[in-house]
């Protein structure tokens, strides 16, 4: 699903994110993304959604390579994918089920079809009953939540997810973690940055480690 083959990224004035990174993820794995502040990990997962390119090295999504892709094929792939990025706020201006709906009213869903959807992602983290509410009103997991409900509506193969519990207590990381799981679960690849080493660790997933842009050990 993911094959990375000596992929260098190098940020302009001479930052090197990533030096010679190599490594493959089949479909349906559960792969947690470690590493210290820094590391790299989120410009790993932003050349997997082609929101950076690699400078040299190749990635591959699906054999495809997204790092070659042209701009106005960008959409298209990232409809296959779930994203949970720190930079794509919740809309506090919309309701819970306002905020999930906006992918599918921008892939053009017939509305009947697409509230079904919304529901349906709702009810597999567990705001069905908050439906209604503004995100304003939610807590910082539920916040979370509804921002994973929101990636998978499209019904994407590959979720990605930046730090997806970060500020979140213990307990309510562990809540999440557990809805990562349930994705892997039924057959949907997981790919999770996080600096929180115990985070999944009673799962015991497959861990990729990264130390100053490269793979440790
Ligand atoms: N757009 C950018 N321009 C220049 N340098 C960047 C850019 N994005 C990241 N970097 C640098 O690349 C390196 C890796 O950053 P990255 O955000 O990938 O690490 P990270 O492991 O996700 O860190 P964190 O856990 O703090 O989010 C850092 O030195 C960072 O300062």
């Amino acid at each position: 699903m993911i094959q990375f083959d000596r992929v260098f990224k190098r940020y302009p004035p001479g930052i090197d994110a990533l030096s010679d990174v190599s490594f493959e993820v089949g479909d349906g794995e559960l792969v947690v993304l470690g590493g210290h502040s820094g590391a790299g990990k989120s410009t790993l997962l932003k050349l997997i959604a082609a929101i950076e390119r690699p400078t040299t090295g190749s990635v591959l999504v699906n054999g495809q390579n997204v790092g070659a892709l042209k701009r106005r094929a960008l959409p298209f792939m990232r409809r296959n994918l779930g994203l949970i990025f720190q930079d794509q706020k919740l809309l506090f201006d919309r309701s819970v089920f306002g905020n999930v709906m906006l992918p599918l009213s921008i892939a053009g869903f017939p509305p009947g079809e697409a509230a079904k959807r919304v529901r349906a992602a709702l009810d597999k983290v567990g705001l069905l009953a908050r439906e209604k509410a503004m995100p304003i009103a939610l807590s910082g997991g539920e916040q979370q939540r509804l921002a994973i409900a929101r990636a998978v509506v499209n019904r994407p193969k590959l979720l990605l997810a930046d730090e997806p519990t970060a500020h979140l207590d213990s307990e309510t990381a562990a809540d999440v973690a557990r809805i990562f799981m349930e994705f892997h679960r039924v057959g949907v690849s997981v790919l999770v940055a996080t600096c929180d080493a115990g985070l999944f660790a009673d799962l015991a997933p497959r861990r990729i480690l990264l130390d100053h842009g490269r793979l440790a050990a």
